[in-house]
């Protein structure tokens, strides 16, 4: 079996880890993982004839020829591996951790960063236990500042992160009840992102904190360094939304000067991920207008409240992921939206355990409060619960429907979780 190091030696020779051999390109290094539907090492052989410089395994079996190198456990030296080369970087790594607007906030950084910086960021998503050593094995070799982030479903599992990346810096976006089937209750959340304040606490490091939440002040007490931001007059930056239709527009205070923020973000909920990308950029000594500047140029991606005009609907597309916070945040926000006639087209929450029914209860509640043009549901988890809105079981079915009504002059809120795919509604 071979040792990290010698296993970096290759590494360094091959700066590219891959885990999926359908992407393989020549010269990389695949490493053989088990996941949920298939064994990696059914791959190996497409792997070596594709070029894959060398093949991680860990299986005796799988070695066949000296281009495959064993190792007691595939993923575990993934980790490893992507450990080691961060600890060879003596730049700032920042940590981003926390239940809603992880993404956003780390593009905007990224953004506002890549102004100035040699700046470097999560490719997508890749959030997890797989993403983040393959995000720290893809960082380019010029890069003077990281930006990781780190989606948990379960307790002690930031740690585990926060171990792998080893942050100087760190920002928790907000405390909400996303994945409570592995954290258990909303103390649980608590608990779980608490453990990069932790970490932060014991390495002497920095936090980047929402003033305006309490909670987040209290689990943060303790870091040597806070840097604050929010709506609050007492952070170290300090702002509010001057206009949020449809777009968001600040007023900040940056250096004892009015400072105006124009954002390509909907939803009043970005309010606190822009404020978050300010403070990082004040923090690094980006200039103003370069901060004006990355935050003016990000465009949301991929589902993430995009305004979508199409079929004479206007359509807030927020179909990426839901949960009761964010569904929360997404369903007021869009009640406060100046507009005739809305619609709601809402798929269900998923991950939320034994707290699905109540908060699937919770959430008619809250839809109930609002005078809606049309509300329409999708998935099995409305099923069982009294409400007077249209359901549907799935999102293919509710497509169907609303390609039959040519309903024009709306706004529309799509949004549910994942697994759904919401915007199947309207693509
Ligand atoms: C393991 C892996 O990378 N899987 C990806 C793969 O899945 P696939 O359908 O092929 O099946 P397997 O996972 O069983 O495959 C096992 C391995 O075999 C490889 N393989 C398969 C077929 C083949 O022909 N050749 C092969 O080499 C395969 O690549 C595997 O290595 O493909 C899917 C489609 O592209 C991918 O979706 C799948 O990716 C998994 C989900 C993954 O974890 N990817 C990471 C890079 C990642 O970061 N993904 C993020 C999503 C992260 C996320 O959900 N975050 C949550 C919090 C999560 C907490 C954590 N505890 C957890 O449980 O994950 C959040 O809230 O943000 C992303 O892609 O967006
Ligand atoms: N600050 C916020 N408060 C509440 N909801 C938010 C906030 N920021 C974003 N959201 C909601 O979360 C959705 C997903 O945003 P984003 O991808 O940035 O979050 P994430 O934390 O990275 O999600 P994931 O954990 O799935 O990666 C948005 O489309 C929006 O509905
Ligand atoms: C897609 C994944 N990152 C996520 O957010 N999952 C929750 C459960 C969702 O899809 O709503």
């Amino acid at each position: 079996m071979i040792s990290i190091p010698e296993l970096y030696a290759f590494y360094r020779q091959h700066p590219h880890a891959q885990t999926d051999s359908r992407k393989l390109q020549p010269g990389e290094i695949f490493f053989a993982l088990k996941g949920p539907r298939y064994d990696g090492h059914e791959f190996v052989a497409a792997a070596l004839e594709k070029g894959a410089s060398y093949v991680v395994v860990d299986r005796p079996e799988a070695v066949l020829n000296d281009r495959c190198l064993l190792v007691a456990d595939t993923l575990r030296a993934l980790q490893l591996l992507a450990r080691h080369h961060r600890m060879q970087q003596n730049i700032p790594f920042l940590a981003i951790g926390g239940s809603n607007g992880k993404t956003t906030t780390k593009e905007l950084i990224r953004s506002v960063l890549s102004t100035t910086y040699q700046a470097y960021a999560t490719p997508g998503n890749w959030n997890n236990h797989i993403g983040i050593p393959l995000t720290l094995l893809a960082m380019p070799p010029e890069t003077n500042i990281a930006i990781i982030e780190m989606g948990a479903n379960h307790i002690g599992e930031m740690m585990q992160y926060c171990d792998m990346v080893n942050p100087t810096h760190g920002l928790v976006t907000n405390i909400g009840k996303d994945h409570l089937e592995g954290f258990g209750s909303i103390e649980g959340v608590k608990k779980a992102y608490n453990e990069l304040f932790d970490y932060l606490r014991i390495t002497r490091g920095t936090a980047f904190v929402c003033q305006d939440d309490t909670e987040l002040i209290t689990l943060s007490e303790g870091i040597p360094y806070r840097f604050t931001y929010g709506a609050s007059p007492e952070a170290r930056v300090s702002g509010t939304v001057v206009q949020a239709d449809p777009f968001l527009q600040l007023q900040v205070r940056l250096e004892g000067k009015e400072v105006l923020i124009r954002t390509q973000l909907i939803g009043r909920y970005n309010f606190q991920n822009i404020m978050a990308a300010i403070a990082v950029g004040l923090y690094w000594g980006v200039p103003i207008p370069r901060i004006q500047a990355g935050i003016a140029e990000y465009t949301p991606q991929n589902n993430r409240s995009q305004l979508v005009e199409k079929d004479g609907n206007t359509y807030i597309l927020d179909a990426y992921n839901a949960n009761p916070s964010s569904m929360k945040a997404a369903i007021e926000n869009f009640a406060a939206l100046n507009a005739e006639k809305k619609i709601l087209l809402l798929g269900a929450m998923k991950e939320l355990g034994a707290a699905s029914e109540s908060e699937h209860r919770e959430l008619i509640r809250l839809i109930s409060q609002y005078p809606w043009h049309l509300v329409a549901l999708a998935g099995e988890e409305f099923a069982g619960i009294s409400h007077p809105y249209l359901y549907f079981p799935d999102a293919a079915s509710l497509r169907n429907w609303w390609k039959s009504q040519h309903i024009t002059g709306a706004h529309v809120l799509v949004k549910g979780s994942r697994s759904l795919a919401m915007e199947q509604v309207i693509n």
